[in-house]
């Protein structure tokens, strides 16, 4: 697969250091700088360059070229010690999407409908982000670009739980086969909003099993994202993540070391604004993309 340039990618700072005769103690200096600037943490970072300290003696080789196909082992290894496969083989399958305001969820669930549409799957999406007016608007204005059809709340300020309801309950009269469920940006600090999510959950679970909890984290705020992930795992059951606004990002480590912290894999990533903008995870093209 063609290589892509990306703003995350660590050709740029790798550069100099691959096109030297042998590895020596700048190589070294180097990389980790590179690896942290990428917000890969600390932890990964010591961790991948003694691993590849190791594997340099055990070869016994001096050339940066093994030393770059050692990285690239070395993070998809680590990137595909989790399985990003959607479940989504129940009829209906329910996708509860969640995260922090303006992270890109309304965003995601579009040209998630999309993608599924693609792949020639029926999608209902269902508004549960009654706060605000414009915000069903604009979820369904991305449900007619993703080809979806969409439930509304029946009145302003409507529980969400119970447009969550109704949505599950239009897709299981009407077959479709999968049901996306908007819900309202809320702070991971805010309990009483971090409750309703449980609320939700249990809701949906009156009818059926949820099939995925996705949490949307924007890669622009890198590593306290984590935080974020870490609050909303516990509240909301989260089973894979989102990785959004990567195309705006130069912290293309933070996927990995988000994925490590939780242990929840990555099930998503969004790199542009456009309907097609999404795809699923895959760590072999991801590690090309970054080592380069
Ligand atoms: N560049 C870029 N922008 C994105 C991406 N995903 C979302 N955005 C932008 O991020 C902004 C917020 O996206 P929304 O989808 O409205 O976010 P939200 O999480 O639904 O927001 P709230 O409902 O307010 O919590 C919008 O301007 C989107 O165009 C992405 O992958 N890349």
């Amino acid at each position: 697969m063609a290589e892509r340039s990306t703003p995350w990618s660590l050709g740029g700072a790798l550069r100099g250091m691959f096109a030297k005769k042998t590895i020596d103690d700048d190589t070294w200096e180097d990389l980790e700088d590179a690896l942290i600037s990428a917000d890969f943490g600390p932890d990964i970072t010591d961790s991948v360059i003694s691993q590849l300290r190791a594997n340099v003696d055990k070869y016994k080789t001096t050339d940066p070229a093994d030393l770059k196909r050692m990285l690239r082992e070395s993070l998809e290894e680590r990137f595909a010690a989790y399985d990003p496969t959607l479940t989504l083989s129940a009829r209906p399958a329910v996708v509860l999407v969640v995260g922090v305001n303006g992270v890109g969820k309304t965003t995601t669930i579009g040209k998630f409908a999309r993608f599924l549409v693609g792949h020639g799957r029926t999608v209902v999406v269902g508004a549960a982000d009654t706060f605000r007016a414009a915000a069903v608007e604009q979820l369904a204005t991305w449900a007619e670009r993703g080809g979806a059809q969409i439930v509304r709340p029946q009145m302003e300020r409507q529980d969400p739980a119970s447009v969550a309801f109704q949505t599950v309950e239009f897709a299981t009269r009407e077959g479709i086969e999968i049901c996306i469920i908007d819900t309202a940006g809320r702070l991971q600090t805010k309990s009483g909003l971090m409750d309703e999510l449980g609320k939700i959950r249990r809701v949906i679970e009156k009818q059926t099993e949820i099939a995925e909890v996705l949490l949307v984290l924007d890669a622009t705020t890198g590593q306290n994202g984590v935080a974020q992930a870490e609050a909303f795992i516990q509240h909301a059951g989260v089973t894979g993540l989102v990785i959004s606004k990567l195309d705006g990002s130069a912290k293309g480590g933070f996927v990995l070391a988000v994925q490590e912290r939780t242990g929840i894999p990555i099930k998503l990533v969004g790199q542009g604004e456009g309907i097609n903008d999404l795809t699923g995870f895959t760590p072999h093209v991801f590690v090309a993309n970054l080592v380069g």
